[in-house]
């Protein structure tokens, strides 16, 4: 019988081990079989074998925690309000997306987690490798490489020797994967090979949405997927995916990180299509709301925002068009963070919050 894939050290009577053996009645069939019918498989006594599954169910049930003993650790973003306004920074064991259009930063502060992780966990790092699964261009090194070389900047506090990666990428395992199918063998497959490897800290996969477009003829003008059959396939495999990764995130202490693309929200009749509307109600959880100046809507629907714990969004600015490297960094949900607006710069050094605006977000920093 195959109990020991689930539990080490566990032995059935032997009599019971024969029986299940010769009846072919495997872990799963006797959690889930009737007991009349374990019964005339197995011949054996119908009191003894309800002692049996009770027993195997109590050993392979989830064990249960209690909230004030889950303890939360976070991966520094490199910029101490920010982690501060995300009350600790990308949270570890739980998955985060960053929506934003196109040029917006995504791959900026992915590239600059990989880098976070890499550091010593005094200064909010891991001391981990990051694993960057790329669906279209592929990692930067060189943009990785000039990320890096700032690092005493972020950290001016810090001895330059302790915050100093001289080979950036050494540590970042890069993995592209073009068509969905490949995505999902990376995924299930080859990431958890990697996790027992090497001590990962940090996967992200830039970009989640690209693929599931190809594959699922994606009407960008409408927001919405041509062929309804797939929309069941899609949800099954995002709740996949997002499964997959959340495990993985918390078995190994890992933060996941996933960079998401957005299309442009129209307005609505709200008066015609009603405030209950899951139009008009998504204005909170997709991050843009009418009054923003040109609303968003992040990919993949509402399954894959069920899906994420946190959901942070880039938003270009338009209040300053001379400064175009402004950013506002949205927290629009988390389990740790209250929804904020943080204004963020985009530089040489990567993402952060300017001096003026910390003074003014903190003037106690
Ligand atoms: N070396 C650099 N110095 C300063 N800013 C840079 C540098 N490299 C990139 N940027 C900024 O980052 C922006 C691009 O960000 P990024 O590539 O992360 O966008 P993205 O949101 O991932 O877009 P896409 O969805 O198209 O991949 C540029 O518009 C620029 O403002």
């Amino acid at each position: 019988m195959d109990i020991s894939n689930y539990v080490a050290n566990f032995h059935f009577d032997e009599k019971y081990a024969a029986a299940f053996e010769n009846a072919d009645i495997s872990t799963i069939d006797l959690l889930t079989l009737d007991i009349s019918d374990l019964e005339k498989r197995t011949n054996r006594n119908k009191d003894e074998l309800i002692q049996i599954v009770q027993q195997v169910f109590l050993l392979l049930r989830p064990k249960r925690k209690v909230a004030s003993r889950i303890s939360q650790s976070f991966l520094t973003t490199g910029d101490r309000i920010l982690d501060q306004k995300l009350h600790g920074g990308i949270p570890v064991g739980q998955l985060t997306e960053i929506c934003g259009e196109s040029g917006s930063g995504k791959s900026q502060l992915c590239m600059q987690l990989c880098l976070m992780v890499q550091l010593p966990r005094a200064f909010g790092g891991l001391n981990k490798a990051a694993v960057f699964i790329s669906t279209e261009s592929g990692l930067e090194t060189k943009r990785l490489f000039e990320l890096a070389k700032y690092l005493p900047d972020r950290f001016p506090e810090a001895e330059e020797s302790d915050v100093f990666i001289r080979n950036p990428g050494d540590r970042v395992y890069t993995i592209l994967c073009p068509d969905l199918e490949s995505q999902e063998h990376i995924i299930q497959y080859q990431l958890p090979i990697l996790f027992e490897r090497d001590s990962i800290g940090l996967v992200v996969l830039d970009s989640v949405a690209a693929n599931y477009r190809a594959e699922l003829r994606y009407n960008r003008s409408k927001s919405h997927y041509t062929d309804l059959n797939n929309i069941a396939t899609r949800g099954n495999q995002l709740g996949k995916l997002a499964s997959i990764l959340r495990d993985l995130s918390r078995r190994h202490e890992a933060a996941v990180v996933i960079a998401n693309q957005v299309s442009d929200r129209l307005t609505r009749d709200y008066g015609a299509i009603g405030l209950f509307s899951l139009d008009y109600q998504s204005q909170w959880f997709n991050g843009w709301d009418d009054l923003d100046p040109n609303p968003k809507i992040p990919s993949l629907g509402l399954v894959w925002t069920n899906n994420v714990n946190t959901r942070l969004a880039l938003i270009k600015r338009t209040d300053n068009a001379a400064v175009k490297a402004r950013r506002t960094l949205r927290v629009v949900y988390s389990p740790n963070a209250a929804r904020i607006d943080v204004p963020v710069f985009i530089g040489s050094m990567g993402i952060f919050v300017p001096k003026e605006e910390k003074d003014a977000l903190n003037p106690l920093l």
